[in-house]
């Protein structure tokens, strides 16, 4: 939605938006008359001169954009009804009034005709002090009314408050053409670790460049930026997150942010703060603004108790790392509020990832990527696990397409919301030996570390993943051969780039 550059100009508040009451509504504010207070929702509103408040964060008025602030707050009773008429109203200023063209509903609209303080809305400007007073209130009633029709659930809403903080999004992502619209508009939450970027690059040659902004805490090297939208964003500050959804109207999000096993024991608190804290916001942000959600669990999400070979999708899960406490914990709350809130969660169960392109975080599989790297570097490697350590694995693009294809998958095809993948189990000794036949003469040692061999002796050896492929067609390409000529040549190939360099 474009906002008038009058109104913009005008001030550098927040503004108060108010749209005309389509007539059933139980949450509106009385422009006239006596009355001071929103309705009450079992008082639905029937008077044509009632108007709905929203709050447009000073961002979005500054900025000249927004999204469309109803489906933001999901008052979507009014998205069936026509607008006309918008009004604009700084809490400390004159209000304007605004002429919609366009339809209700995610289409951006163009606000023209602007003229200025109708009298109708000086009156409501009497009674901004007590708008404001009770906005919150307000809106958790129109959240949470059953007068609103198409909202089935009570969403869990935080107070609604408006951050000082100015968001740093890419214009273009703003003024998308139209077709691009009919695309998911996709965010990715700790999008600069091993899997985030490949996961860009896929969803953008999909959905199109803008309409994937990838997201981190950290800084960006200058192929990642240049390459499509970037944005700040730290999962555990509850603002910003809503901003970058609601700025960017974003309806899906892909949470990759965590801290993985061996760095998640190092740091207990952070990663408690990372893995659960971070998650409870992302999941509140979902559920409040209706976003399809996929969080990746892991076969780190099972422990010493579970079945170990196969591990099923459905058997005890003890894990004995903070990693893997976080992974059911978000396994299970994903699902309770996909059942509670009728939030479109969507979860994998991960095995150890490899790829070549982008580095590991810090797991307890991330030799199976080290022994490449050190290879063709050195011809030697030195392994933290032992050599029969069993492991499921996978290749990146396997992991990538498993995830875009769950996510594209019909909810009616989805038994379950958490799923086991599997392409291949092998064993440090089993690795060695077929990177071997690309590399004879490389040299192997084992120096075990603790904490690890510790973690990879309570994870599952093989997993069962018969659901996933019964239920949306799981099927993955990637065998360990050709896992290891994969690698080779694309590092092999790169690392003949950088000497010819
Ligand atoms: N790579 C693998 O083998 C597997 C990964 N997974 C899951 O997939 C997801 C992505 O994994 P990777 O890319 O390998 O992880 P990674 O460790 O490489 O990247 C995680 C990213 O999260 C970011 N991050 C940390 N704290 C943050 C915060 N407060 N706010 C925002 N971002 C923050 C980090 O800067 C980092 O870029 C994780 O949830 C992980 O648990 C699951 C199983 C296997
Ligand atoms: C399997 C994972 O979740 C990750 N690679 C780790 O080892 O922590």
């Amino acid at each position: 939605m474009t906002i008038p550059a009058e109104v913009r100009d005008r001030t550098q508040e927040s503004w108060l938006f108010l749209i005309p009451c389509s007539g059933d509504c139980t949450a509106c504010l009385p422009t006239g008359g006596d009355r001071k207070e929103p309705k009450s929702p079992d008082s639905p509103c029937s008077a044509p001169d009632h108007v709905l408040p929203i709050f447009l964060p000073q961002n979005d008025v500054s900025s000249g954009t927004t999204s469309w602030p109803c489906d933001v707050m999901a008052g979507r009773h009014l998205l069936t009804s026509p607008l006309t008429r918008c009004y604009f109203g700084a809490l400390s200023g004159v209000w304007c009034e605004a002429e919609a063209q366009g339809e209700i509903g995610p289409t951006p609209l163009n606000l023209s005709q602007h003229g200025r303080s109708p009298r109708l809305l000086r009156s409501i400007f009497k009674t901004k002090m007590a708008i404001v007073k009770n906005l919150s209130r307000t809106l958790s009633q129109l959240l949470q009314s059953p007068g609103c029709g198409c909202q089935t659930s009570i969403v869990p809403v935080r107070c609604i408050g408006v951050s000082p903080r100015q968001v740093t999004s890419d214009a273009s992502f703003h003024s998308v053409s139209f077709s691009e619209t009919d695309h998911p508009r996709v965010l990715i939450t700790g999008g600069l670790g091993q899997l985030g970027v490949g996961l860009a690059k896929l969803l953008r040659k999909r959905f199109g460049k803008n309409n994937v902004i990838l997201s981190d805490i950290r800084k960006p090297p200058d192929d990642v930026f240049y390459n499509g939208p970037f944005i700040y964003s730290d999962i555990l500050d509850y603002k910003n997150l809503r901003e970058i959804v609601v700025n960017n109207r974003i309806t899906w999000l892909f949470h990759y942010s965590a801290l993985l096993s061996a760095v998640g024991e190092a740091n207990v608190p952070l990663a408690r703060a990372v893995n659960i804290t971070g998650l409870h916001n992302i999941l509140d942000i979902a559920a409040e603004h209706s976003l399809r959600l996929f969080v990746p669990s892991t076969i780190g999400a099972f422990g010493p108790t579970s079945p170990r070979n196969p591990t099923p999708d459905l058997c005890i899960q003890r894990p004995r790392t903070i990693y893997g406490v976080s992974k059911v914990h978000a396994e299970l709350m994903g699902e309770y509020y996909h059942y509670r809130y009728g939030l479109d969660f969507r979860c994998l169960r991960y095995p150890g990832i490899i790829s070549a392109d982008s580095q590991p975080g810090g797991g307890t599989t991330d030799y199976a990527v080290q022994i490449f790297h050190d290879a063709i570097k050195n011809g030697k490697f030195q392994c933290n696990l032992k050599s029969d350590t069993r492991l499921p694995m996978m290749y990146i693009d396997d992991c990538l397409k498993a995830t875009l294809a769950v996510m594209e998958a019909p909810a009616a095809s989805l038994s379950m919301r958490t799923y086991n993948i599997s392409a291949m189990s092998f064993s440090p000794e089993e690795l060695v030996q077929e990177v071997k036949k690309h590399i004879p003469e490389l040299q192997v040692t084992y120096n075990v570390d603790a904490v690890r061999q510790a973690i990879a002796d309570s994870w599952p050896m093989n997993f069962d993943d018969s659901n996933a492929r019964r239920d949306w067609g799981w099927k993955h390409d990637f065998d360990l051969s050709e896992l290891v000529t994969t690698m080779f040549n694309i590092l092999g190939s790169d690392s003949r780039v950088a000497q010819i360099n």
